[in-house]
């Protein structure tokens, strides 16, 4: 079976397993003076699809990752989408709602509306790595990667001040080699001239293969966007029929606000699943009883966005009301 076919497999499927198995015992030999300690099965899997299952080339970005966050605690230690709320609400950032044509999300951030005077660079930042910590959750995300779309109206010297050398240079990595997203296309619209030297600074240090996905489209982008992109998606201030920017921008906010505790774990655990403690699960007991017997068996759906599949045995009536209270 080729990359893109073991893509294709749902997660827990049993060929997955030599390629998952192979690549945490490396992770774990080149990883075993740090103090990582475990690697889920879902964490590892993003990075094997990331680099169609090459475990070789799946090793060189895990590890890529790993240094990236040590080296930028400044933008990956504090992932809480509270904490930008100004920004999101002033129409900053989007995911919209449908994938295109080919499986990909795709994204849209209008630098006009960061106002540098209020909001750091790294801080902007961190909106994309939220964004992007949360869809490389989705499967077809892993399978199918993602298109941005830059709109660089407004573009300031008080923006071009920020984007220091050392910030370009994590911008060209993440967008390379340090994080687990197939980047299929970056669009730059309305870039102004003066974005020339700071589009300089990102340029050289990105493999070919991504300088050819970045294409700029200038101001008369309506056409050429939606000849792109489905125009059902796309927003009509891109050119499409679909639901307008700031909708699609308030709509995402809130899958952010509501990822928040999400994002707290994965900023302290990158490399873990995602734990559940009792409260998560007391809120949103979505479930079925699905077993009988001496086992229970429930389905639960917890704020965290994840299903579980929970086995009790022996339960008390006790311990089962007042573990589930209100919610059964
Ligand atoms: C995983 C991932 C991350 C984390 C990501 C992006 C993409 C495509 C990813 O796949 C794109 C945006 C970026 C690099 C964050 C950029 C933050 C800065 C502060 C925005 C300033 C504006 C840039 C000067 C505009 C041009 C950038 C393009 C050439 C990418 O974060």
């Amino acid at each position: 079976m080729n990359g893109l076919e073991l893509s294709e497999l749902p997660d827990d499927s049993e060929q997955l397993g030599s390629y998952v198995n192979s690549l945490r015992q490396r992770a774990l030999k080149a990883t075993e003076l740090s103090a990582v300690g475990t690697f889920s099965d879902g964490f590892l899997i993003k990075f094997l699809r990331a680099r169609d299952f090459d475990v070789d080339l799946s090793l060189k970005l895990l590890l890529n990752y790993q240094r990236w966050r040590r080296e930028s605690p400044e933008i990956s230690s504090c992932l809480s989408p509270s904490s930008v709320l100004g920004l999101l609400n002033a129409s900053y950032h989007t995911v919209l709602p449908q994938r295109d044509h080919t499986g990909s999300r795709v994204l849209i951030y209008r630098i006009g509306q960061w106002s540098p005077k209020d909001w750091s660079a790294f801080q902007v930042f961190r909106v994309s790595l939220m964004t992007s910590e949360i869809i490389v959750m989705e499967t077809e995300t892993q399978r199918s990667g993602l298109k941005a779309i830059f709109d660089l109206q407004g573009w300031s010297l008080g923006h071009a001040l920020q984007i220091t050398p050392t910030l370009a240079r994590k911008i060209s990595s993440v967008l390379s080699d340090s994080f687990p997203l197939k980047v299929r296309g970056i669009h730059l619209v309305n870039e102004p001239k003066f974005f020339r030297p700071v589009f300089a600074m990102i340029r050289p240090f990105l493999p070919d293969k991504i300088k050819q996905r970045i294409h700029m489209h200038g101001s008369d982008f309506h056409n050429t966007l939606s000849n792109i992109f489905p125009p059902a998606i796309l927003p009509p201030e891109y050119g499409g029929e679909g639901p307008g920017i700031d909708e699609a921008c308030y709509g995402w906010t809130n899958q952010l606000l509501q990822s928040e505790k999400l994002l707290q774990q994965i900023a302290a655990h990158p490399t873990a699943d995602i734990a559940v403690t009792p409260d998560d699960l007391r809120e949103t007991v979505s479930s079925v009883q699905l077993g009988h017997r001496d086992w229970i068996v429930y389905c639960v759906t917890s704020t965290l966005r994840q299903s579980y599949i929970i086995f009790f045995r022996n339960v008390t009536c006790h311990t089962k009301t007042s573990f589930f209270q209100g919610s059964l």
